[in-house]
């Protein structure tokens, strides 16, 4: 027999909300889709834009070979009973503007988001995408009142990828064989881990000189900008997009993987009440456990300046929601 849409087997599947419809949302769900994952429900503000992404997805289903559903809404009472959030909605930044410069008008949007997604998916994992990324976790774990391990954003996974593909382009080997991690806030104050990249295991600093490796340590702080300057309207989505499905993987199929997250800091690294990118296992209840790195000085002075400055635009952002 075969199971009609509204059979108990098709209900159990595990479903992904992601608000905002962008650039980067709709990619997410088409990832999501593809790769099998999960249902998606896609949410955003502008009247029929979700639907019809969401109707464009599933005709593609049949070609892409699967049968996820995806469904398009501006209503969050279509994505109840959802295993993961995913808040993308806000704006991008333009040329010229930091990811600081977005604050005011993301802050609201994001603290919106979280309640509204809450209220429909009380038991959900949350990952927030929205710039700037480190102030946006805290509001929405704030909004939402969820533990840490549940409520996390996406950033490391991005720049950690960058910086290994210009290790790889630099060497000309394949980006698969190259591993690195970028800690720290999601702005020009990230602290890529130079120590710690490897090709299959030989440390880059075997392979590459000392100034080269520092020029491709400024290109991955400057990855974000790089393209919102080469397309001057909006920025990254592809890249954004396959690694919060990454992260979306490590969740829905219980991977534990070790990836580097924007967490809710309680101590670790001697920081705390702050929301930073750090190494973390990823399971199907959220955030696992921080893993604490042994840093060098100079590694836990630039991780350090940069939760200082995520410290002072929490606080800008409070005091702008106060205001309202
Ligand atoms: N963390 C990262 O590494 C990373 C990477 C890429 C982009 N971003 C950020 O993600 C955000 C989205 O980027 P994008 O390129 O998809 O932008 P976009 O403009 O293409 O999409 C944003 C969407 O949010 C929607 N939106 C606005 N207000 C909303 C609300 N109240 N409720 C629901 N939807 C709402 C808009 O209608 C729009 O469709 C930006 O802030 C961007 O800077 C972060
Ligand atoms: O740079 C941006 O504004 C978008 C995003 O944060 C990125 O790193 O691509």
């Amino acid at each position: 027999m075969i199971s009609s849409p509204e059979s108990p087997i098709l209900c159990r599947l595990p479903r992904v909300t992601i608000v905002g419809a962008g650039r980067v949302g709709s990619t997410l769900a088409q990832r999501i889709a593809e790769k099998n994952l999960a249902d998606v429900v896609l949410l955003d503000i502008v009247e029929g834009m979700p639907q019809g992404l969401a109707l464009d997805l599933m005709e593609a289903r049949g070609i892409e070979l699967h049968n996820r559903q995806i469904v398009g809404t501006n209503n969050y009472a279509d994505t109840a009973g959802s295993q993961i959030v995913v808040i993308t909605a806000g704006l991008p930044r333009k040329p010229g503007m930091s990811r600081d410069d977005l604050l005011k008008t993301n802050a609201k949007i994001v603290v919106e988001a979280a309640k509204n997604a809450i209220a429909c998916s009380p038991h959900a994992i949350f990952i927030v995408v929205t710039n700037p990324l480190d102030v946006m976790t805290y509001l929405a774990w704030q909004a939402t009142g969820l533990s840490r391990e549940r409520i996390m954003g996406m950033a490391g996974v991005l720049d950690s990828a960058r910086f290994e593909t210009f290790i790889a382009l630099e060497l000309g080997v394949l980006p698969a064989d190259v591993k690195a991690m970028v800690l720290g806030s999601h702005g020009d104050l990230m602290v890529p881990l130079s120590r710690y990249a490897t090709v299959n295991g030989i440390p880059i600093t075997e392979l590459l000189d000392a100034a080269t490796i520092e020029r491709l340590v400024q290109r991955t702080r400057n990855g974000g900008a790089e393209i919102v300057e080469l397309m001057q309207t909006g920025g990254a989505f592809f890249a954004p997009a396959s690694a919060t499905s990454v992260m979306v993987e490590s969740i829905l199929l219980n991977q534990s993987r070790l990836l580097p997250i924007a967490t809710y800091l309680q101590g670790e690294y001697g920081l705390e009440d702050v929301v930073i990118g750090v190494p973390c296992r990823l399971g199907c209840g959220g955030i696992e456990n921080v893993l604490e790195l042994n840093l060098s000085d100079s590694e836990r002075e630039a991780l350090h300046t940069s939760a200082q400055s995520v410290r002072q635009n929490i606080v800008r952002a409070q005091e702008i929601l106060a205001i309202k």
